[in-house]
C-alpha cells in the first residue's frame, strides 16, 4: 500500500507552549479517521506519562494519516508532533528536518509570544513552507484581528487571507487546514532509485524490541528484508520490524523516498545508533552521509546518584533513556559524600527534572540529584589552554586562577508595554545587559544578554510571576564573558562535603554562604554533638553555624577534640553524614532567588 510520493506530506505542527498543538493533532487524526472521538480525548499524542503529568509535550513524535479530499484523491499525511517548552527548542529542529512544511500555531487568547517567534524562525532558517494558524477563535477572550496583525508583523508573507482561523477544540475550520496541507506544502522530492539514504531522527528503546529508530527516507527504498548499514559507527543489521505509526505501530514492507517510518533492528546497545545518523543499504551503500545534526551543548550539570537502588541499575536507566533523549549527556562519577554516580548534562532545569522523573516513571529508579551548576571557563596559571569545568569540585584553586568565563545566553523574552519596567528589572537582576527592544504589533520583544547560570534556575518561572503570566522566553548561546566567580565549599563537623561544593558570583557569595549554614543546621541530621557547618570561600569561613546535638544533656562532654578539629581541616578525617535530598533541594532554591 504505497502512496506515490506527490500524495504524500510531511509536515510539524508549531507553536509556542499550549497554544493547541497537540489539541489540533488530534482533530487531525479524527478528522482523517486515524483515531476515534473517544480516543482523541485521550490525546494520544502526549503519551509520554511525564508528559501527562506536566501537561506538555517532550519528545516528538510521528503520526502517519490518511486524508481524502473532495476529489476522491487520497493523500498520506505525516504529522509529526513536537514540544513547546523552551528547553526542548532542539527536539523541535530536529524533527523539523524530517518535514517539508510546518502549521505555525497561535493562540488568540495570548499572541505572538517567544516560542512562535523562536520556532517560526527554525522553520525559516530550514526553508520549509509555513502556514499560519491562528487557534482558539471560540473563546470569548480571542482577540484574533490582534493576532492576525503580530503575524503580519513576523513575516510579510503573512496575510489576512493566508491566516487561517480556526478553533483546534471544536474543530471549525480545521477542514481549510486540512486542504492547505495539500496546496501549500510541497510533496517530497528525492528519487526513490537511488541509494538508499535514510536520516534518523529520532530514536527510542524498547524493553521488548530493543531499539526502535525513526527516519525519512531523504532518498531510495528500504524493503523490510533489506540489511542495513547505519553509516556513523558502520553497524550492519537485518530489519526485525519495519513501519508506520498510525497511530499505533503498523508493520509495512517498504518505505521509499519521502516516507518517515520505524524501523526495529534487534540492536541493543543503547550507544551503536545515533539520532542524525544516515541508514544506508548494506549490500549497496550510498557514498556519503547526510549531514546529520550538530552536537547540543549541555546547558547545566548535575550529579544524578542512586537512591535506595544499585549503582548498575541506574547506568543501564541512564543509557537507555540517552538513547532516547540525544540532548542529555551523563559521564560517570564519584563523590566522597555519595559514592558513584554519573554527572548529567541538560538543557535546563526543566529538562533536568523531566530526566529525574523519567527515570522513576520508566525505570523505577529514584535518583538523588546535587545541585545543577553551569560549565565555567577557567585560566590558570602558567597554562596556555583554558580548562572547561562541570563540575563545582574541578573548580580551581582561588590561588592558580587566572580568568573565569562563564556562559552567557541571548534571553529573547516578548510582553505587553506595562510589563517592561518589571521585566527589566528582574533581568537586571539577574545580571542581565540589554541587547535589544523590538516591537511585533502590541507586543515588545526585548533581548537580554544574561549567565545561563541566572536563567537556568528558575527564571523562567519568576519572569511568569512579575508579568501575571504574559511574557515569554526563548533562549540562544551566545559566548563565554569573564565572570568573578568563587567556589563555596561546605565543611560539615570542619570535614568538607564534595558533593555540596557550589561555584557562585562573588557579590551573591556572603549572602548564599549565611543562607546555606542558615538551612542546613536543620536539614543535616543530628549527631551526639553539636556540628559546626562552615561555608568556606579561599581559604575562609565567611559562615557558620552549628547542627544542635540529638539531645542537650548528652551533649556535654562529647565536644569535638582540637585533635579531631585538625585531622578533619586536614582532610585526614573524611565525613560520615548522610545527605538527604532535601539538602539539594533548600540549596536550589535558594540559588534561584
Ligand atoms: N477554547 C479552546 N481551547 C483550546 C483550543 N485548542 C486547545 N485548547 C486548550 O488549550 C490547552 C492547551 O492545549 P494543548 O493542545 O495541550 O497545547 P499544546 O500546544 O499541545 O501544549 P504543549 O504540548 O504543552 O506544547 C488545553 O486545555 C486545550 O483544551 C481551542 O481551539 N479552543
Amino acid at each position: 500500500m504505497s502512496t506515490r510520493q506527490e500524495f504524500i506530506r510531511n509536515f510539524a505542527i508549531i507553536a509556542h507552549i499550549d497554544h493547541g498543538k497537540s489539541t489540533l493533532a488530534d482533530r487531525i487524526m479524527e478528522m482523517t479517521n486515524t483515531i476515534s472521538e473517544r480516543e482523541a480525548e485521550d490525546q494520544l499524542l502526549d503519551d509520554l506519562s511525564v508528559e501527562k503529568a506536566h501537561g506538555v509535550t517532550v519528545k516528538s513524535r510521528t503520526v502517519r494519516n490518511y486524508f481524502i479530499d473532495e476529489r476522491g484523491d487520497e493523500y498520506q499525511y505525516n504529522l509529526i508532533d513536537t514540544p513547546g517548552h523552551v528547553d526542548f527548542n532542539y527536539e523541535v529542529s530536529r524533527s523539523l528536518s524530517a518535514t517539508d512544511g510546518v502549521l505555525l500555531l497561535v493562540d488568540a487568547t495570548k499572541g505572538v509570544q517567544a516560542q512562535t517567534v523562536a520556532n517560526y524562525r527554525l522553520a525559516k532558517e530550514a526553508n520549509l513552507v509555513i502556514i499560519p494558524i491562528v487557534n482558539k477563535i471560540d473563546t470569548a477572550a480571542a482577540e484574533v484581528d490582534a493576532t492576525i496583525a503580530q503575524l503580519e508583523d513576523l513575516d510579510d508573507a503573512f496575510t489576512p487571507d493566508n491566516i487561517i482561523k480556526i478553533s483546534a477544540k471544536s474543530g471549525l475550520h480545521v477542514d481549510t487546514v486540512l486542504t492547505a496541507i495539500r496546496d501549500r506544502i510541497p510533496a517530497p522530492k528525492g528519487d526513490e532509485h537511488a541509494d538508499l539514504q535514510a536520516l534518523v531522527f529520532d530514536s527510542k528503546f524498547d524493553p521488548y524490541k530493543g531499539i526502535i529508530v525513526q527516519a525519512r527516507i531523504v532518498q531510495g527504498t528500504l524493503n523490510s528484508n533489506d540489511q542495513v548499514l547505519f553509516m556513523a559507527n558502520q553497524i550492519k543489521s537485518g530489519i526485525k520490524e519495519m513501519g508506520v505509526f498510525a497511530p499505533l505501530m503498523t508493520p509495512i514492507k517498504q518505505l521509499k523516498a519521502g516516507d518517515v517510518g520505524f524501523i526495529v533492528t534487534g540492536i541493543k546497545d543503547p550507544e551503536a545508533v545515533k539520532v542524525g545518523d544516515t541508514i544506508t543499504l548494506a549490500k549497496q551503500p550510498v557514498a556519503s552521509a547526510l549531514p546529520g545534526y550538530q552536537d547540543v551543548e549541555p546547558m547545566v550539570y548535575a550529579g544524578l546518584y542512586p537512591r535506595g537502588s544499585e549503582f548498575k541499575d541506574l547506568k543501564i536507566g541512564i543509557e537507555k533513556l540517552a538513547l532516547n533523549d540525544a540532548a542529555f549527556q551523563y559521564e560517570p562519577e564519584q563523590s566522597e559524600a555519595l559514592g558513584m554516580g554519573f554527572r548529567g548534562g541538560f538543557l535546563g532545569i526543566f529538562h533536568l527534572q523531566i530526566i529525574r522523573e523519567r527515570l522513576k516513571e520508566e525505570f523505577g529508579l529514584d535518583v538523588l540529584t546535587t545541585m545543577p551548576n553551569s560549565t565555567y571557563r577557567v585560566t590558570v596559571k602558567n597554562e596556555d589552554e583554558p580548562i572547561y569545568v562541570e563540575n563545582p569540585t574541578q573548580f580551581p584553586d582561588y590561588g592558580q586562577i587566572m580568568l573565569v568565563e562563564e556562559p552567557y545566553m541571548l534571553a529573547k523574552m516578548t510582553m505587553p508595554n506595562e510589563m517592561l519596567n518589571d521585566v527589566m528589572r528582574l533581568a537586571e537582576g539577574r545580571r542581565g545587559e540589554l541587547v535589544d527592544l523590538e516591537t511585533i504589533g502590541a507586543m515588545l520583544l526585548v533581548t537580554y544578554r544574561m549567565p545561563i547560570s541566572e536563567i537556568a534556575y528558575d527564571f523562567f518561572n519568576e519572569l511568569k510571576s512579575v508579568s501575571h503570566g504574559f511574557a515569554t522566553l526563548s533562549t540562544t548561546f551566545d559566548q563565554y564573558q569573564p565572570s568573578d566567580l568563587v567556589r563555596i565549599d561546605i565543611a560539615i563537623d570542619y570535614a568538607k562535603i564534595d558533593a555540596l561544593t557550589f561555584v557562585v558570583h562573588r557579590l551573591k557569595a556572603n549572602r548564599m554562604g549565611i543562607e546555606i549554614v542558615d538551612k542546613l543546621k536543620n536539614l543535616i541530621p543530628r549527631k551526639l554533638q553539636a556540628m559546626p557547618v562552615q561555608a568556606i570561600v579561599e581559604g575562609r569561613a565567611i559562615a557558620r553555624a552549628d547542627v544542635p546535638p540529638l539531645r542537650k544533656a548528652q551533649a556535654s562532654g562529647t565536644k569535638v577534640s582540637k585533635k579531631q578539629q585538625q585531622m578533619r581541616r586536614q582532610g585526614v578525617k573524611k565525613s560520615d553524614i548522610e545527605l538527604p535530598q532535601a539538602v539539594f533541594d533548600a540549596i536550589l532554591e535558594m540559588n534561584s532567588n
